[in-house]
């Protein structure tokens, strides 16, 4: 049986969405939970498991850093497809009576619900931990005063009460996941909506405007350009760059590799359906 890799331990959104993928690929799976995103992304690169499905993008709170940053500098893996999952985040405490001082979520989930954390629990400490799973074990153990921002099943599985429901900022709170693989692995889709490439560029004055004219003379509609620390030295950058790829197969390819000239290296994770988690391809929703 496939292995399919998520951040655990069990009750995590990311749990939840790796279910609800294994059913999409009509294949059994077996899900193993891993302490970090980083964890999971490279037992799929060292094949401890076949696939991982990992955070990369939310709505309200921007990119999941961690899992940029290890695609970019750590492994060489490919994109299978993606996963837009709807994220209700819930308050959850051993004890509703007691008065609440620490709210324990991961990083994602307490900036997905900052402003309600100020208006509600001004004088509550906030404490990150691994994933929200992990944040509902936690305040199961301490108990009184203490609270979780995690999921109705990690509600359940800790043994805590809901005292409160979808307290994200936004009430549409939705996480891109993607599923990586390796490259021998990676199966090819006819109805590819998304492609995602990385690349680093020289500082010279308009080269990044050189490198998507590539693309823009070509009609190629880029959706997201987002830039982190190259690793290098400071002020020089990488680029993350996310394409629709629901063009003419020909054209993308010259785009790319007339691109791949202007880096100084380019990887390509690949094109790559979408669904949604009412389990449509995107490009059939609009
Ligand atoms: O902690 C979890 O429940 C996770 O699955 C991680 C994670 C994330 O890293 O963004 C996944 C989706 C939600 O946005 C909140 C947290």
């Amino acid at each position: 049986m496939k292995k399919l890799a998520f951040l655990g331990p069990h009750g995590t959104n990311s749990e939840e969405a790796a279910i609800y993928m294994a059913n999409l690929c009509k294949e059994k799976m077996n899900l193993v939970a891993y302490n970090t995103i980083q964890d999971a992304i490279q037992a799929v690169a060292q094949k401890d498991v076949d696939y991982c499905l990992v955070p990369v993008e939310n709505s309200i709170e921007g990119s999941v850093r961690i899992t940029l940053d290890t695609l970019a500098h750590d492994v060489d893996l490919m994109i299978e497809s993606e996963l837009i999952w709807s994220v209700h985040n819930q308050l959850l405490t051993k004890n509703p009576n007691a008065k609440i001082h620490t709210i324990i979520s991961h990083i994602q989930p307490l900036a997905q619900c900052r402003e309600y954390l100020k208006s509600h629990y001004p004088m509550a400490k906030t404490e990150s931990v691994s994933s929200t799973a992990r944040a509902a074990e936690k305040a199961s153990c301490y108990g009184d005063g203490y609270a979780a921002i995690a999921t109705k099943t990690a509600a359940d599985l800790y043994n805590l009460q809901i005292i409160d429901t979808d307290i994200q900022d936004v009430e549409d709170n939705f996480t891109r996941f993607i599923l990586l693989t390796n490259k021998d692995k990676v199966k090819k889709y006819q109805d590819v909506a998304n492609m995602m490439i990385i690349c680093q560029i020289d500082g010279r004055a308009g080269s990044l405007y050189e490198l998507l004219g590539d693309f823009a003379c070509r009609k190629v509609n880029m959706t997201r350009i987002e830039s982190r620390p190259a690793r290098t030295s400071l002020g020089e950058y990488i680029f993350f760059i996310e394409i629709d790829a629901n063009v003419d197969k020909d054209i993308l390819q010259e785009a790319l590799m007339q691109a791949s000239k202007k880096c100084f290296w380019l990887k390509n994770l690949g094109k790559f359906p979408v669904y949604k988690a009412s389990n449509k391809l995107v490009n059939e929703i609009n």
